[in-house]
């Protein structure tokens, strides 16, 4: 089952020059990013910088969000991550998908107009009622962590 979730395209490049990068037109798992630059642009090693996509969203359901990842090669072989490591996206939101792309790498990284630079996907949101409590009932793990259990 899928769900309609719309978008809007604010460059026009998008559709004509590039390919609108969803996964698939209906039941789409998801929908690659692209930097809609009018040039390359140059990452140094440990610079941020805040790329537009070309695409607003609005998913409506509060029962839904999106959360925009890496892709996994360009992270792992030229260092090119997210400036908030996950994006979060609220289902209220309405504006342009922004990518934060940090360079985490040794040496420079030149993204192109167009280029597919982080990925997009659809996650359920449980709601839930927070309810503040002086103890909670035993478990067994108590409030152990951070390696509690040990290592093998
Ligand atoms: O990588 C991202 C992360 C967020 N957003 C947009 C959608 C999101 O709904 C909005 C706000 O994000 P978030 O709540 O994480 O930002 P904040 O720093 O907590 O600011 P705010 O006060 O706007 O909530 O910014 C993006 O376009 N790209």
């Amino acid at each position: 089952m899928s769900q309609k979730i719309q978008l809007k395209l604010l460059d026009p490049r998008l559709g004509r020059d590039y390919p609108i990068p969803a996964y698939a037109t209906e039941g789409s798992a998801g929908l690659d990013l692209r930097a809609m630059l009018d040039e390359p642009l140059t990452l140094e090693p440990g610079a941020t910088a805040l790329i537009k996509t070309g695409i607003a969203i609005y998913i409506g359901d509060p029962g839904l969000a999106a959360v925009i990842l890496p892709r996994s090669g360009l992270g792992h072989k030229h260092g090119i991550v997210l400036g908030n490591l996950v994006g979060l996206i609220d289902s209220d939101y309405q504006g342009e998908l922004m990518v934060s792309c940090w360079n985490r790498g040794q040496t420079a990284f030149e993204i192109a107009p167009g280029e597919r630079i982080a990925q997009l996907v659809l996650v359920p949101v449980v709601r839930a009622d927070f309810e503040f409590v002086s103890d909670f009932v035993a478990s067994e793990r108590g409030a152990g962590g951070f390696g509690h259990t040990g290592r093998h």
